[in-house]
């Protein structure tokens, strides 16, 4: 009797750990589906990264998370920081110009390593090393065959992540994350596409209006200054008319170059039309800094050397209107798109009519328009 009873105590605490168990994969389940739910909503790679990082070290308890995501080009970099994600500010984002640390850890076999950190195997997937015997999942992310990065994730907790564990869960994210981060990059590309000017390869006119439209609500929330510099290269139908149509098009591209590197990542530039550009400057930017970058760009063109399709040099010059939107001038409602670049076309006519290759600032005035005050000459 008594063994039987004994039997019966074995049998219900092996039930009670299976019921233990499936309670705990349970949970774990939910957090994976919540996740991938998420997951499956998202629009853009800054969303994507925002989710992975965030998201996923609050969902299943983490001490870290990093994402490895593989920037051969540089452009992802570049649609996070269009998208107003401060790539500096994110330690854990890791963007590897190649391939080679992911090649080197994953490619064997394209499995989730598991296990202690170990700082010559893990030290590269996290920015600092987690607390001394942390445990690691490090799931690579490829379609393809190709690897497009690896989710990263730490606990100090050493039995949280073991070798002989199962992956099911842990595959199974991994798999709907790399298939998330090829849709989004491929629909970033096509959408970018899109906004981007065939000629020169900046941005377009389309690009430049939706943007300006989110810099100046944020303009409004924050009380920063906006700026936007319209830029019109002088003179451009002698160009076209003494050089030829095909060298008035290596201008434009040479010129939108000479323009972009003057600038920094987060400035937006664009092709607004013909001869005619447009920057918006970053947030926070003042209107005596704008007026700085202008003449820099006015100086650094006019200082260019140019050539025309038969490798002859020549020169072109750039008239600038700066108009500068400061929210302590004028009222909330008063800031529009028009009125902004009304401003800047205002501000680039006078610099035309005053003797081009030259830089005329103003500001987007309260209700009666004023005409820009002119404090800055080109020379
Ligand atoms: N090569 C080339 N020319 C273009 C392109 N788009 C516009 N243009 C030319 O740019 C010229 C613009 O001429 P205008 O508007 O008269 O201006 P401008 O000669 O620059 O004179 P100002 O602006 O007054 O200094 C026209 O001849 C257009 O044909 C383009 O994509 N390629």
């Amino acid at each position: 009797m008594d063994e039987l009873y004994t039997d019966l105590c074995v049998l219900q605490s092996h039930l009670d750990n299976l019921v233990d168990s499936i309670r705990l994969n349970q949970i774990k389940l939910h957090r994976f589906q919540t996740l991938e739910m998420n997951l499956l909503t998202l629009n853009s790679l800054r969303e994507l990264v925002d989710q992975v990082l965030e998201d996923t070290r609050l969902l299943f308890e983490l001490d870290a998370v990093s994402f490895v995501l593989v920037d051969e080009k540089g452009e992802l970099k570049r649609f996070l920081i269009e998208d107003g994600l401060r790539v500096e500010k994110q330690p854990n984002l890791i963007l590897l110009s190649s391939g080679d640390l992911l090649d080197r850890t994953f490619r064997k076999h394209l499995r989730p390593y598991l296990g202690n950190y170990k700082v010559e195997k893990c030290g590269a997937f996290f920015p600092g090393p987690p607390a001394p015997s942390s445990s690691v999942a490090l799931l690579p992310l490829y379609r393809r065959g190709k690897l497009m990065g690896s989710l990263n994730l730490a606990s100090t907790d050493k039995t949280r992540f073991c070798e002989q564990m199962a992956t099911d869960f842990l595959d199974r994210l991994a798999c709907v994350l790399s298939v998330c981060l090829e849709n989004t990059l491929n629909f970033e590309l096509i959408r970018r596409t899109s906004l981007i000017d065939m000629l020169t390869g900046v941005n377009n006119r389309r690009y430049f209006e939706q943007r300006v439209g989110e810099e100046i609500d944020r303009t409004r929330r924050t009380g920063e200054c906006l700026s936007c510099l319209f830029l019109d290269i002088d003179h451009f139908k002698t160009i076209n008319d003494t050089y030829g149509h095909q060298s008035g098009d290596r201008v434009l591209v040479d010129a939108a170059q000479t323009i972009r590197s003057t600038l920094r990542d987060s400035d937006v530039l664009a092709r607004y039309g013909g001869e005619e550009f447009v920057v918006l400057l970053s947030a926070g930017t003042g209107d005596r800094a704008a007026a700085d970058v202008a003449e820099r760009i006015r100086q650094c063109i006019a200082d260019h050397e140019f050539y025309d399709k038969n490798s002859q040099a020549l020169q072109i010059s750039l008239s600038i209107g700066v108009a500068t939107l400061d929210p302590s001038r004028i009222d909330g409602i008063d800031a529009t798109v028009e009125r902004l670049i009304e401003a800047a076309d205002r501000a680039l006519y006078l610099a035309k009519n005053n003797g081009r290759n030259r830089v005329v600032s103003g500001f987007v005035e309260p209700s009666i328009q004023k005409a820009p005050q002119q404090y800055v000459a080109g020379f």
